[in-house]
């Protein structure tokens, strides 16, 4: 079994009106993401997933997400508010379809970090 994992970041803002604390307010993070993928079977080329491949794929998702208010992008909203646990489900199933060709892996899981110290993963 192989584990390979990009990692990539995004910056954006949001605010979670319904918690007791001033991230109510409007404010913003640098969201670190690491999406890990996993297969048992390498390419001729010796790779399991060339790690350029799953960079663009993450790049791509992640644009959709920089220098946005989250809180006005759909999916998100009030039933879906971006809380890092949203944002890495959400990541993990963009991730998904844009991986749905390369037969070979499956996407594990989705970190994704507030800061060093919080972080989330996501496992469906
Ligand atoms: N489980 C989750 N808890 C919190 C989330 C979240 O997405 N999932 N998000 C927040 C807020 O986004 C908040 O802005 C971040 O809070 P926190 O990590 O506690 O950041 P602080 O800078 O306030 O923390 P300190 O390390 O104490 O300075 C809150 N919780
Ligand atoms: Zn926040």
């Amino acid at each position: 079994m192989y584990r390979l994992t990009v990692k990539g970041s995004f910056s954006a803002a949001h605010r979670l009106p319904d918690h007791p604390s001033p991230c109510s307010r409007l404010h913003g993070h640098n969201w670190e993401v690491a999406v890990t993928v996993i297969g048992e079977e390498l390419g001729p080329d010796g790779m399991l997933l060339d790690f350029a491949v799953l960079k663009q794929i993450l790049r791509e998702v992640l644009a959709k997400l920089d220098h946005q208010y989250l809180n006005e992008l759909p999916p998100f909203g009030k039933e879906f508010p971006p809380t890092a646990e949203n944002l890495a489900r959400y990541i993990y199933h963009e991730v998904a379809a844009r991986l749905a060709s390369y037969s070979a892996v499956t996407l594990q899981e989705v970190r994704v970090g507030e800061s060093p110290s919080a972080w989330v993963v996501y496992t469906p």
